[in-house]
């Protein structure tokens, strides 16, 4: 078979100063794609048709048309980085327990056609833009016909076959190429549909948590990784140059499973075009603590521990001494 031509080359993937494991890449009616799923491992799905309509009908001008008049979330950043905070956490007057905190990022309402003149006349160096828009009644009629059409057989299937919570929503995401989501976990099952470009997704299982040195829960930055990936502070930060990762380059139809509390890197490639993903979470199901302890599980009793400590504590810098004291000389 004639060789296919590549459709990207690693010249269009930025450089870090870290080397990555493949994650598989499976076919849809692979058996094999069901033991990682169980067992909270990321697998790459091909050639499924969980978002067919959408893999083959919304290009950015059908999009442009349908996504209705209702303005849209839209991030702006100053440079690649699109970093998530938590303005509940940020310190101001009708919360004097936040952090001290500027956001990276500006969030504004758009309408998608001024969003994207945007993207066609962005030049390089400009701000650069990133959608997000939840799936529901605000878009236009013609998108929600195609996303009822959505394989919702072989989604229910997965969500019950491992007993996750139920689909907390489906986002819409249009990105400019180059843009960079940094390396952050949610607390949500994902299945993450590319529709249209390319985006290369660098994962880290949950017990790399000592290597990518989450900020506290209390800040606006809680469950994204401190090191800049770009410029790392090997000073600040040693353990980071002990990271496993694994990665891949999803293409428009792919559809990567990214385990609850799994850290992930996401960029849209660079000179790549803009990029069109939706993904799903889902809210963790009803887990016993059965034993080995699961490694997201004893994340998610750290994230406790630290949050009961704030509470009784209440000043986050009696935190560390406290903890120190506790397990200095007596737990190491
Ligand atoms: C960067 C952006 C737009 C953002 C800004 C401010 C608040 C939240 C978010 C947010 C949340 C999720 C994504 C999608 C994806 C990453 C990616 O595809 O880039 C991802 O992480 C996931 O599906 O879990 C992207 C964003
Ligand atoms: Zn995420």
């Amino acid at each position: 078979m004639a060789s296919e031509k590549k459709q990207w080359d690693s010249s269009q993937l930025r450089k870090y100063d870290l080397n990555f494991e493949p994650i598989p890449r499976l076919h849809y009616k692979d058996p094999k794609i069901d033991e990682l799923i169980k067992a909270n491992q990321p697998v790459l799905i091909t050639d499924s048709n969980i978002v067919k309509p959408a893999r083959e009908k919304w290009t950015l001008e059908y999009l442009e048309r349908n996504l209705g008049n209702s303005g849209h979330t839209v991030y702006v950043s100053r440079n690649h980085k699109f970093k998530f905070y938590d303005d509940k956490k940020i310190l101001n007057k009708n919360n004097p327990k936040g952090v001290e905190f500027t956001p990276p990022t500006k969030r504004v309402e758009m309408k998608v056609f001024e969003f994207m003149k945007r993207l066609r006349e962005w030049k390089r160096g400009e701000e650069r833009l990133y959608l997000q828009q939840i799936l529901n009644s605000t878009v236009g009629p013609a998108i929600v016909e195609d996303y009822m059409k959505f394989d919702w057989h072989y989604v229910a299937e997965k969500k019950n076959k491992y007993n996750w919570g139920e689909l907390t929503s489906n986002l819409l995401f249009i990105s400019m190429e180059g843009n960079v989501t940094p390396c952050h976990y949610d607390e949500q099952q994902n299945l993450f549909a590319q529709i249209q470009g390319f985006k290369r997704c660098i994962l880290f299982s949950p017990d790399q948590f000592e290597c990518l040195y989450p900020h506290p829960v209390h800040h606006p930055h809680d469950r994204q990784s401190m090191v800049d990936f770009d410029r790392p502070d090997y000073t600040k930060f040693p353990k980071f140059k002990n990271l496993k990762g694994c990665e891949t380059v999803i293409e428009p139809g792919d559809v990567l499973y990214i385990p609850i509390y799994w850290w992930h890197h996401v960029e849209s490639l660079m000179r790549g075009g803009p990029t069109v993903t939706v993904n799903f979470w889902y809210k963790a199901g009803p887990t016993n603590l059965e034993y080995p302890l699961r490694d997201h599980q004893k994340v998610s009793i750290m994230r406790n521990v630290e949050k009961m400590l704030l509470e009784v504590l209440q000043d986050p810098k009696e935190v560390g001494p406290l903890l120190r004291a506790m397990v200095l000389g007596r737990y190491n």
